[in-house]
């Protein structure tokens, strides 16, 4: 890592995180959580979107905002992001946090259900862990698929020390998968056991983008599998078309509507420009 990409910064600042953190010991136990501790965690502009369009990366987080998310990230097994960012952003996925070694780094994790990724030798994140830097990503893609993937990518993937995860085939929706809007998902409960019992991960970050964060925050039961929330929010409108954070509208017992997502525990903190929400989802 360059001096350049190294970030700095004092988890005394945050020691309003503490509460929201996962263990850094987890405790064993005869009864096992079947899931991973899991924070969800975004950047996100005065209207609520993560990025200019769905296939733009937009910096939103300020120098200490984003350190934050580095500090996160180090304390965290896994980031999960869905497909649609990757192909994006062709992020890096590491903690660039000064100090931070291979052992602390998370585990960068893909939904990719049709491993439609094209990703290169030279895709960041593969750089980042051939030159020691992060880890390897692990790609999850729908068994359905394993007989039609393309070998290269399979082994650049090795090569850097990452592996794709064969989970059980979606469930199919009927009628064409004309727009991803319309296409069949994996529940985040089989997700999140599945991260948990077979890629062995304890602890996840996921960070986005719109589809997955849409989708965990628009159902009761999804929200229960959230432990923590650090939410980003920097002094910008992005304007109309941007990837949206909205969740589903709910509705009440006579049908009239209701918030949809509240919190608990919820600390506001400024860091810089910014102002972090720390939270918990209140289920
Ligand atoms: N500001 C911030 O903090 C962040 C911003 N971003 C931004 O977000 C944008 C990308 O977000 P978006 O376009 O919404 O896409 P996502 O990154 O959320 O990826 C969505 C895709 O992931 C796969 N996927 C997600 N959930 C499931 C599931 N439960 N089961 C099966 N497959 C699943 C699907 O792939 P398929 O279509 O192949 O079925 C789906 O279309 C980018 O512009 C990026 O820069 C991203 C992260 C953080
Ligand atoms: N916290 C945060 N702030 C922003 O302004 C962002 N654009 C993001 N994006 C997320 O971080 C990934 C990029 O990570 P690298 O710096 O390349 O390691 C990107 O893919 C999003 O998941 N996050």
């Amino acid at each position: 890592m360059t001096s350049q990409d190294t970030l700095t910064f004092h988890p005394q600042t945050a020691c309003f995180l503490a509460p929201y953190l996962p263990a850094v010991f987890p405790t064993s136990s005869t009864h096992p959580h079947p899931h991973p501790f899991t924070t969800l965690t975004y950047a996100a502009s005065l209207d609520s979107h993560l990025s200019l369009s769905p296939g733009a990366q937009t910096y939103l987080s300020g120098p200490l905002s984003k350190s934050l998310t580095h500090y996160l990230r180090s304390r965290h097994s896994a980031i999960l992001i869905g497909v649609s960012t990757a192909v994006a952003d062709d992020p890096g996925l590491n903690s660039r946090l000064r100090g931070v070694d291979l052992e602390g780094q998370p585990r960068p994790i893909i939904i990719d259900p049709d491993f439609r990724w094209e990703f290169t030798r030279d895709s960041r994140v593969l750089k980042t862990a051939r030159e020691g830097n992060g880890k390897a990503p692990y790609i999850i893609v729908n068994a359905s698929n394993a007989a039609a993937v393309d070998e290269d990518r399979l082994r650049w993937l090795a090569e850097a020390g990452g592996r794709v995860f064969w989970m059980p085939e979606l469930p199919s929706e009927p009628g064409p998968r004309s727009s991803s809007s319309s296409r069949s998902r994996w529940s985040w409960d089989q997700i999140l056991g599945f991260i948990k019992s077979e890629c062995k991960v304890d602890s996840l970050m996921i960070e986005g983008g719109g589809v997955v964060i849409n989708s965990l925050l628009s159902s009761p039961g999804n929200l229960k599998l959230i432990n923590s929330v650090v939410i980003t929010i920097a002094p910008v409108y992005l304007g109309q078309g941007g990837v949206n954070v909205s969740p589903a509208a709910q509705t009440g017992e006579s049908g009239q509507r209701v918030s949809a997502v509240k919190f608990k525990e919820v600390q506001w903190n400024v860091l810089g420009n910014d102002v972090v929400m720390v939270a918990r989802p209140d289920v």
